[in-house]
């Protein structure tokens, strides 16, 4: 048996290279074996600080609640984040402020390069000796929107679009704006390129190229400046460097802030023309409810001591890109419970992702990893079309992903709450005379105002998990505006205990 398993241990290669050295003299003996301890006590240290840092992690993990934000783009899934942040975790939040002055001065050069476009189309179609009434681009409804129809869902309609033919009187004020503020073409290109926002992969299946959601059903034209994404904000806005600076630090004058600075009175002329707002009511473009919208801030903005506010943090706009971690230690330790001896609740792990279709297919691995869903559902777009298909209606396209998530098995022990966003937007739409019924015809004869569509929608999400979902489940419902930070501090701070009932119930805590 024993000479077996010598015969073994010599005919392994391994044993063989293990084997001590033949002729090894007493004090090479010695000399290796010490070596060899030393070599087996710093192993189990590495061993022991593996198996804590697992541990550790372990814990941590035990300890962190995992939110995963979901919904088209532009539903408000950064938004929320960064209502987050602002909430909880308001040191870090204020030392990031200022890297947000090249999103917003490029949000406000968007405003105004999609009113330049238009103006340009205007003007060229007043130059053509041969200018006649524009024809309306085809409309073809997507198989993706008409097939996957059901009962609840077939009344959302799309009204075809047609181009107004107002008259619209431009004038060589108008072209000499046009000049004055062309330059703005290359900046908002050098700040895109900073922020490296040039991302390939950034193309819709159709060949646009990052356009903004939020065409009109009826609306003439596809013509929107082009959006911009980045695959994560840390990057793009030079964290953590320039989070070191002091908040109140003044800022150093870059080319696009001089530019801007010195077109203030240009671009303040451009938004303020009476012939500017009949161009865009006549090409239907609410430039004003479209994302990233500054125009009405340009005097700060345009500032050289420019440095943005809360609010002007939480209304830019920068698309996500895949999928963007964020860890954050809440920083008044009376928000954590306190459950054997941890802190729970008090680590949160936001995973924000992009919202447009494809970038979807992403999703899915997050969805065992969570505890909680918070969908995003923009109501205010009944009468919008999707950017990347524009034959989809943007509330029909919500409704069907909440379903797709309702239904998904993945799912059925993650709490879901669901935001109907845009409440602020949806009342200014319905007081510019905007009838929901016009758009989604199961609507009816309901009274055309806030509350009401509130109700009416809140019935469809609540249908459809009535008739989707794997089993009874507890879900939230909240009517929010997510710019409204007060406000969605009070709606984050219940979404916060209810999520964090929901985990403690579900592992047994309560
Ligand atoms: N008026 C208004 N604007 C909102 C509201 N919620 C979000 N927005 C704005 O809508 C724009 C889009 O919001 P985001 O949070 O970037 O949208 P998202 O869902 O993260 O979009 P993707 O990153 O493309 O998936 C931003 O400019 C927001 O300021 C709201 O309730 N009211
Ligand atoms: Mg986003």
């Amino acid at each position: 048996m024993v000479a077996r398993t010598h015969k073994t241990q010599l005919s392994d290669p391994f044993s063989l290279v293990l084997q001590p050295p033949p002729n090894e003299t007493p004090a090479e003996r010695q000399k290796r074996v010490e070596l060899e301890q030393e070599q087996k006590r710093v192993s189990d240290q590495i061993d022991d600080e593996l198996r804590k840092e697992r541990t550790d992690k372990k814990k941590r993990s035990r300890r962190e609640v995992k939110v995963l934000l979901l919904g088209q783009s532009e539903s408000g899934k950064s938004t929320v984040l960064k209502n987050f942040r602002l909430k909880y975790a308001p040191t870090q939040w204020k030392a990031e402020l200022r890297s947000w002055r090249a999103v917003i001065q490029l949000n406000l050069i968007q405003n105004v390069l999609t009113i330049l476009d238009l103006m340009q189309d205007r003007l060229a179609l007043l130059d053509s000796p041969t200018s006649s009434p524009i024809d309306a681009p085809a409309f073809t409804p997507s198989p993706y929107g008409r097939t996957s129809m059901d009962s609840t869902l077939s009344e959302i309609t799309m009204a075809p679009p047609g181009r107004s033919n107002a008259n619209i009187t431009l004038t060589q004020k108008h072209r000499v704006l046009n000049l004055r503020l062309s330059p703005l073409r290359e900046v908002g290109d050098d700040l895109r390129r900073r922020l490296g926002a040039s991302d390939p992969e950034f193309t819709f299946a159709n060949g646009s190229d990052g356009a903004m959601n939020g065409v009109l059903d009826d609306a003439p034209t596809y013509k929107c400046s082009r959006e911009f994404g980045v695959r994560g904000w840390i990057g793009a806005l030079g964290l953590p460097l320039n989070a070191t600076k002091k908040a109140d630090e003044p800022m150093p004058i870059d080319e696009a802030t001089e530019i801007l600075a010195t077109l203030r009175d240009d671009i303040i002329s451009l938004w303020q023309d009476p012939d500017v707002r009949e161009l865009l009511k006549a090409e239907r473009v609410r430039i004003e409810d479209r994302p990233g919208f500054f125009l009405s801030d340009t005097a700060r903005i345009t500032s050289r001591t420019y440095i943005p506010s809360d609010n002007d943090v939480v209304r830019a706009r920068l698309r996500t890109l895949g999928v963007q971690e964020w860890r954050i230690t809440l920083e008044q330790s009376s928000d954590a419970y306190m459950i054997a001896g941890d802190a729970f609740g008090s680590e949160w792990v936001i995973y924000d992702v992009g919202g447009s279709r494809s970038m979807r297919h992403a999703w899915l691995p997050y969805f065992d990893a969570v505890n909680a869903i918070i969908f995003l559902a923009p109501i205010s777009c009944f009468d919008e079309r999707l950017a990347e298909d524009p034959s989809v209606n943007r509330l029909e396209d919500t409704l069907l992903l909440w379903r797709a998530i309702v239904a998904s098995p993945l799912l059925k022990n993650t709490t879901l709450i669901v935001f109907l966003n845009k409440c602020d937007l949806l009342k200014r739409k319905l007081q510019s005379g905007i009838q929901v019924n016009k758009h989604m015809i199961s609507f009816g004869t309901r009274q055309n105002e806030v509350g009401t569509v509130v109700k009416y929608l809140k019935d469809k999400f609540k249908d459809i998990i009535r008739a989707d979902s794997n089993g009874p489940r507890t879900t939230y419902l909240y009517a929010t505006s997510v710019t409204d930070t007060k406000a969605t501090a009070a709606t984050l701070n219940i979404v916060r205990d209810g999520i964090i009932r929901e985990h403690l119930k579900h592992a047994e805590f309560v």
